[in-house]
Parts: structure tokens; sequence; C-alpha cells
């Protein structure tokens, strides 16, 4: 049976420099943070209670975690993959509290990354409230490294119910919901987390973020430009550890009745249609 992913949800970033890694993810990123221990630290981009965090640990080490609609699908998931042959752990009480869920399962890809599926994830009352005025609407995307894009195409869409919006040469562009993609998978002989993308609200925040980072010295990566597969306007740029971040507005939504998958050649053009070339090594090689 299907493993029914209804959303990309949180990201857990490990760094060996908490203080550093924390300080851009407010004052440069623009989240809000909402919980700090001492090895912790958390940060929230849309209504829910936290969608990104830190901790100290091996960078390469991340986990990206996914909403699974309730504990029957937790249970069945977790089924699914052990006959699979994954090794699947249930969080402990404490882990889940970390993460502002109810009850959550992990496993490594066949490649090796870290996910996690998750439900009751909690919402906020309160409104989120940015560290600076980046136009942030919310977390939107997470690029993951593949070293076999077949393979793991095959596993967010037969597995579980993802669908090909688009692919760039190898690079499958993958939505779990009508937003035009959720996970996208690039070629890499590596695993985890590749790039965190967060929407804002319009083009003017694209522009007013690149001259920001500009003036503080952050190494933007790619853009401003625009995608001709999501349609979106976008800027890349890199944070701690080499973690690529992305603000990005104007994502096509999907009609899933009309719609063809499509497939770009793996060329700049394919990646920006305004001339910006990547500075991604995965994407220009
Ligand atoms: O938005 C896109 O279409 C897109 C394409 C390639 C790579 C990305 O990260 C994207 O967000
Ligand atoms: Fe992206």
């Amino acid at each position: 049976m299907t493993i029914h992913i209804k959303d990309v949800a949180y990201t857990r970033l490990k760094t060996s420099d908490l203080g550093a890694a924390t300080d851009f993810a407010s004052r440069i990123l623009g989240l809000q943070p909402v919980e700090r221990t001492v090895r912790c630290h958390g940060f929230r981009s849309n209504e829910r209670a936290m969608t990104l965090s830190y901790e100290e640990g091996n960078p390469g080490e991340n986990i990206v975690g996914f909403e699974l609609g309730d504990e029957d699908e937790l249970d069945r998931a977790a089924a699914t993959l052990e006959a699979m042959g994954h090794v699947v752990r249930r969080g402990s009480r404490e882990q889940c509290e970390q993460r502002c869920v109810r009850d959550f399962i992990g496993f490594r890809d066949a490649g090796g990354a870290q996910i996690e599926f998750a439900v009751g994830l909690e919402v906020s009352g309160n409104r989120v409230f940015y560290s600076r005025d980046a136009g942030i609407t919310g977390f939107s995307h997470v690029g993951l490294f593949s070293n076999d894009p077949i393979r793991d195409e095959h596993f967010w869409t037969q597995v579980c119910n993802a669908r090909v919006s688009d692919r760039v040469g190898e690079l499958p562009l993958l939505r779990i919901s009508q937003i035009h993609h959720s996970i996208a998978l690039i070629p890499a002989p590596r695993s985890g987390v590749q790039h965190i993308n967060h929407q804002v609200q319009s083009i003017d925040d694209v522009q007013r973020s690149f001259a920001l980072l500009r003036k503080q010295n952050v190494p933007i990566v790619f853009g401003p430009g625009r995608h001709p597969t999501s349609g979106a306007r976008f800027i890349y740029f890199e944070g701690p550890d080499g973690m690529v971040f992305e603000y990005s507005v104007g994502v096509n939504e999907v009609d899933e009745e009309t719609y063809r998958e499509r497939q770009f050649g793996f060329e700049p053009t394919s990646f920006c249609m305004w001339g910006a070339k990547p500075a991604i090594k995965e994407l220009t090689s």
C-alpha cells in the first residue's frame, strides 16, 4: 500500500558551530527562533511550531521530516518499510518533543539519507514573528542528494505518493500536492539534504535579499533567476556547513488531471531562463 505523504514538514540540521548556525538562521535567513536547549535550537517559518532545527554534530548527518495523515498510516508505513528491508526506528517521547510531533518513525533510504515520517505536527496559536523582514511565507521544498535518482524516484513515486512534475536531465522534481514540487533529487555521490527552499511574498523580496546577502558577504550560489520548470523567481545562497538555502516566489500549481511531466535538457537554461549560471557543482557538471 502506498505511503501517503501529505507535506514536507521539517529539516533537522547538524553543525559544528551551533552559535554561527543559529545566528545565520535568524539574522540572515530570517526564521523565528522558538526553542533553545543547550544542544539544540529550533526555528519556525509557518504556522507550525518548528520547521528547522540546528544541533551540534556532523553536518553530513541531516534529517528531513514528512507529514503523514495519522497513526494508522504511520504504522502501515513502518510495516511497508520493514518489509522492504529498512531498519525502522520509532521516535522516543523525548525525540517527539524535540520535533513538536505526536509520533514519528525514522529510517535511512536506500542511499543512506535519514528520513522521518511524522504525525500530529504541533501548530502554534501565534503567527510567525520573523527575525527579519525577508518576506517569507513558508517552508516549501527540499533538494535531496541522490546517488541513484532512478532508484530514489521509484521510492518516492511507487512506494510513496509523489508524482514527477519535471525532469532536468536525470534530476526529477517531485510533487506530493498541487505545488509543482516538494522534493528535488539532485544526482551526486552522497546523500542527505542539498537545499532548503522557503517561499517569499514577491520578486521584491528576492531582490531585497540579494542586496542584503551581498552586503553580509553571504556566498550567493545561483541567481537571482527564474526556473523554467516551476516558474519560480529565485535566489540561492550558502549557509553554515555548505548547506544551500533558496528563496523563491511564484511556484506553479499543477492540475492533476491535465498536467504531463516534461523532460528538460541538463543545461543552464533549464535551471534559469534569465541566463544566471549556477555555482553549484551538482547543477553544472
Ligand atoms: O523551482 C524549480 O523548478 C527548481 C528547479 C531546479 C532546482 C530547484 O531547486 C528548483 O527549485
Ligand atoms: Fe529548489
